[in-house]
């Protein structure tokens, strides 16, 4: 079933040339080891085209079911949408809701933390079973050592821009970045109108990132289902976080191959 792929990126390379983590320290976390299983998939544009079902729309009073039947169902690994009630007005999982479903799938896992002071949350949601931690730039005090402290905890490093907040937050933390989040909505609530209008930034973010020389994923996250995906995939993007639309599919696994397979069309033509 899914596999972290791009991510096993991060724990064979470096964090500004020196090793992020040894073996040993990913053993101490089992859900780690994740990262490190299987071979990194085909890549025709960089990196692969990851579809990362969000679990924000699922029944939470069956979360277990829910998040295992995601996993079977192809996902390449499952968001978790982390908010606190500040940085944004909604409030879903904490670590101990997401170390309880860690067992139910065998695919990586995301937090995409909304969080007033996230860094004192960050090995919290590592321990968990986390394998890739995303902060939006406006809640961290000290981007550098924020992103650095991710990474020495063994997970990979995001970076989410909201539609208001500029590219240029990204530039000068890219050699911490495993990947970059353009936010296509305003981040808070789940079924909320795709942004076509971020569609431009993805495409400097593109630029951006084939500009480092570094393999950073370009996710994309909101309003995502099959009438916004190749739009957003010939922009740039190649993860693609889809929560409610997968909801209203055939089947979760009709809906995922649908938005992989039209989100790998578009990158062909672009
Ligand atoms: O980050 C989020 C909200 O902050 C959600 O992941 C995002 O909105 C996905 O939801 P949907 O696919 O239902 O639009």
């Amino acid at each position: 079933m899914g596999q972290l792929g791009d991510l096993d990126l991060l724990h064979a390379a470096t964090v500004a040339g020196r090793p992020v983590r040894s073996p040993a320290s990913a053993r101490s976390r089992p859900h780690a080891s994740r990262l490190l299983r299987g071979p990194a998939p085909a890549r025709r544009f960089g990196v692969a085209v990851r579809i990362v079902p969000s679990v924000l729309p699922v029944d939470f009073a069956h979360l277990g079911e829910a998040v295992a039947r995601l996993d079977a169902a192809g996902a390449d690994r499952l968001q978790w949408d982390a908010m606190d009630g500040q940085f944004v007005p909604n409030l879903t999982f904490g670590p101990d809701v997401i170390a309880a479903a860690r067992p139910h799938a065998g695919c990586g896992f995301e937090a995409h933390l909304m969080c007033e002071r996230p860094e004192e949350l960050f090995e919290r949601y590592v321990d968990a079973g986390c394998e890739l931690i995303i902060v939006h730039p406006e809640s961290l005090r000290q981007p550098h050592a924020a992103l650095r402290q991710i990474r020495e905890l063994g997970a990979g490093a995001g970076l989410a821009l909201s539609p208001g907040t500029p590219v240029a937050f990204a530039e000068p933390v890219l050699d911490l970045l495993d990947l970059v989040l353009v936010m296509t909505v305003n981040p808070g609530f789940g079924g909320q109108p795709y942004l076509v209008s971020m569609e431009a930034k993805v495409a400097r973010t593109r630029e951006l990132i084939d500009g480092s020389g570094r393999e950073i994923a370009l996710e994309v996250d909101g309003g995502i289902g099959p009438d916004t995906i190749a739009g957003a995939a010939a922009a740039g993007a190649d993860v693609f976080v889809a929560g409610t639309s997968l909801w209203r599919a055939a089947s979760l696994a009709e809906g995922i191959e649908d938005l992989r397979a039209r989100a790998e069309a578009a990158r062909t033509a672009r």
